[in-house]
């Protein structure tokens, strides 16, 4: 059989409310996901073992061997494959990389006809919104996904300042565990008026983010200065994305912001353009 191609776009938690715990330790959550025009890249061919291989400008640092999410989702379904990542998104970045690389994996072993188990949590709470890879609202710890429509398309800019954030550790420095959900999510496509009401949503994890890498709070005022109608964190950072106008005002943020942070990864983009 031929070489399947997968893309692994990036996550962005537009919001990010924790509303509880669970006995377990796990989080409850309430966000508003969306995904990016860029991502990583994949390639499965079938093998006769499961085996993977690293590549591309973000690679250095990504387990190549069982750790890897994506090698993970192959044994999961017990599916023999041999699979080169491409790396262009940061790790450990709130932009869920590693899951979104896990549901490329998923999706293209679906495509050549393997069935996908019913529990996909198990390889991390953003398997299912990634697995979905459009809008969506996701509550419970993860395993909650109902899709959302009528989202405008958001011109937008990335920034990670290559902090490499822990989840885990951002989840522990919480101050507060049992904060109020989303309201409800307007979805008649206007762009004015939805950036209006994300202003007024929170992401709950970026104080504790910052608590570990103070740097996000520069990338957030560099946004800011560049125009951005918007900017927040997503995930548990420390990638953090501003609004903008159009996708030409994103482009030369982008520019500028690349050229005053060489040190920083800087990439525009369009969200919910799907
Ligand atoms: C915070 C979020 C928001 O979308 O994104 P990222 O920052 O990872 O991109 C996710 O919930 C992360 O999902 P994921 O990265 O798959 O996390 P997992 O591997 O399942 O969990 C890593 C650790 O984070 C904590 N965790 C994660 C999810 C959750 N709902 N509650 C938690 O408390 C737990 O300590 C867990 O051991
Ligand atoms: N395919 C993968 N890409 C990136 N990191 C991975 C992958 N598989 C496992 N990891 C591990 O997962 C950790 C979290 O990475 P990632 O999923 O990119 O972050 P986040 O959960 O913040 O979005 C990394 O530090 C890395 O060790």
């Amino acid at each position: 059989m031929a070489t399947i191609e997968a893309f692994a776009p990036a996550k962005i938690n537009l919001t990010l409310h924790v509303t509880g715990r669970r006995e377990d330790g796990f989080h409850l959550l309430d966000s508003l996901v969306v995904f990016a025009d860029l991502g990583d890249r994949l390639w499965l061919r079938p093998a006769r073992q499961a085996g993977l291989s690293v590549t591309g400008p973000m690679a250095a640092g990504v387990p190549a061997d069982a750790r890897n999410l994506a090698l993970r989702a192959a044994r999961l379904i017990g599916a023999a494959v041999d699979i080169r990542l491409e790396k262009t998104l940061p790790a450990a970045a709130g932009i869920g990389g590693g899951s979104s690389d896990a549901a490329a994996v998923l999706r293209a072993l679906r495509q050549m006809g393997h069935a996908l188990p019913d529990r996909l949590e198990d390889l991390g709470a953003d398997v299912p919104v990634c697995l979905l890879a459009r809008a969506a609202r996701m509550s419970g710890i993860g395993e909650v996904v109902e899709p959302v429509e009528g989202l405008p398309a958001l011109p937008a800019v990335l920034v990670n300042p290559r902090v490499a954030v822990s989840t885990p550790d951002v989840f522990r420095r919480l101050e507060r565990r049992d904060n109020a959900p989303m309201g409800p999510i307007p979805q008649n496509g206007d762009r004015t008026a939805f950036i209006d009401w994300l202003a007024a949503q929170r992401n709950d994890l970026q104080p504790a983010a910052e608590s570990v890498a103070p740097v996000i709070g520069g990338v957030l005022r560099g946004l800011e200065a560049e125009g951005a109608l918007l900017a927040r964190m997503s995930g548990s950072g420390a990638t953090c994305f501003g609004l903008f106008d159009t996708p030409e005002a994103a482009r030369a943020a982008a520019g500028r912001l690349s050229a005053a942070r060489p040190g920083w990864w800087v990439a525009p983009t369009v969200l919910n353009s799907a």
